[in-house]
């Protein structure tokens, strides 16, 4: 692809991004791609960058146009050329060459996009006029959720919530290990290295795509966040037990859950949403789990609920939330999360956290996980249900870590008797665990 082409296709990416803001952003720019197979991987990941990148910067470029007097529409075209100029420090009478209306390439300047442009020439991204909530890229109305939640570590956190995340994949031990999957992946010229804190992880050293590798067709490797990887390890699922995943969406959990039990004993997959349950079987079927089983919870679902109060051993909840710890992978959710979810979900989270625990067994636990990192939807939470259920008691991480996970425990990890991964201080999408047991 010319560097036209490649700057076309992003503003056309962008355009969908934007007009479909209730899509996560990487499911439109995967379909657009997956559509256009003819686009290679090269060209593939410099459109994503600057997809992404667009994104990411989102606050800042909006700042620069308005401060530079754009007259006309804040478009995609003009956030990917403002990019451009201020992130790359391209000059716009070189830029030109490439946007002249040609075949592939985007349409040719007008007037009052080139005299904007031109006005950021020379400038890069910060200023010091700009809004702390501008320089760090976050909508104003979250930053005060943003300061409880990191207190004096608000600018380097919500710094790395920015920064691009690595691709992590996590080996299934009903396929294989750590070295064997190494191995394979660098037959396909993939390098990676051991994560620190899964015993299961493996973090590609270079952006690449792993799902038509080998081992991926295989099922040896998924692609999982090593934060996540390690909510699967805390459930503490061992052969033999009866487990239930309760928010199991496409199975990510479920997965790690299964290969903890080696097939032995049952794992129950459970979701309101039917279609993200079915997307989980494909999934399992390949990672060679025959322990797991899917079960909507409309009203059928429910009374099955009611049947089997007290039956289960283990029991997740990987309650839906505002997914802020994961804004590193969705740098489109920061514009899309709205002050109604932040006021909506914690009641909703309580709900489900109730009907799950009345599956728990006496002597079984109950794993409480989001990808938040807001006290409102964690800390505040379990305070509730703990107060609400005295029947339930708290599992010190630290215990939980090492009885399942089995390495060092990550310092500053410890929120009271709860765990908290931060992408600054972790390395990993922000999540929050919180192991309770039901009293024998
Ligand atoms: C954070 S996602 C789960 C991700 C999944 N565990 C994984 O690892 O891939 C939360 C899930 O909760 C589901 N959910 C929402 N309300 C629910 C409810 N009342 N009961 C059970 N699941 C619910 C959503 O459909 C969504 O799939």
């Amino acid at each position: 692809m010319t560097p036209g082409a490649r700057l076309a296709t992003a503003i056309e990416i962008l355009g969908e991004v934007l007009a479909h803001p209730n899509r996560p952003a990487d499911a439109v720019v995967g379909d657009y791609l997956r559509q256009r197979k003819f686009i290679g991987g090269g060209d593939r990941r410099a459109i994503s960058e600057r997809v992404y990148g667009v994104l990411r910067r989102r606050a800042q470029i909006e700042w620069w146009l308005e401060h530079a007097r754009h007259t006309g529409e804040v478009s995609p075209r003009m956030r990917v050329f403002a990019d451009g100029v201020l992130t790359d420090g391209l000059i716009v009478e070189r830029m030109e060459k490439t946007i002249d209306a040609g075949r592939y390439r985007p349409a040719s300047l007008t007037d009052a996009e080139r005299a904007t442009l031109k006005r950021l020439e020379g400038h890069t991204l910060d200023h010091p006029a700009q809004s702390r909530a501008t320089r760090l890229n976050v909508p104003a109305w979250v930053e005060p959720y943003l300061d409880t939640a990191f207190g004096a570590n608000f600018e380097r956190e919500v710094a790395a919530l920015s920064e691009p995340a690595p691709v992590d994949l996590r080996v299934n031990p009903l396929k294989g290990g750590r070295a064997e999957a190494r191995a394979a992946l660098a037959e396909e010229g993939i390098e990676v290295h051991n994560t620190k804190l899964s015993p299961l992880g493996l973090r590609l050293k270079a952006r690449a795509s792993v799902v038509a590798t080998q081992p991926f067709r295989d099922g040896l490797i998924e692609v999982q966040d090593e934060g996540s990887q390690l909510v699967g390890l805390l459930v503490g699922a061992r052969p033999g037990m009866q487990v239930v995943d309760f928010c199991a969406g496409a199975g990510g959990k479920t997965l790690a859950i299964a290969a903890s039990m080696e097939n032995k004993g049952r794992v129950v997959a459970c979701d309101v949403s039917s279609f993200r349950l079915e997307r989980s079987a494909q999934r399992l079927r390949r990672a060679g789990v025959h322990n797991a089983e899917r079960r909507t919870l409309d009203a059928e679902g429910r009374k099955w609920l009611k049947r089997h109060a007290g039956k289960f051993d283990r029991v997740l909840v990987d309650a839906p939330c505002t997914g802020i710890g994961t804004w590193r992978r969705n740098p489109d959710a920061r514009w899309t999360l709205k002050p109604e979810d932040i006021a909506e979900l914690p009641p909703k989270q309580g709900e489900i956290l109730a009907t799950a625990a009345k599956l728990v067994k006496p002597g079984g636990r109950l794993v409480y996980a989001t990808c938040s990192l807001l006290p409102v939807e964690n800390e505040a939470q379990v305070a509730d249900f703990l107060a609400a259920h005295p029947d339930f008691a708290a599992v010190p991480i630290a215990d939980a870590w090492q009885q399942n996970v089995g390495t060092a425990f990550p310092d500053g990890a410890a929120s009271g008797d709860w765990l908290r991964l931060t992408p600054a201080r972790h390395h990993t999408d922000g999540f929050f665990v919180a192991v309770l047991e039901r009293k024998a």
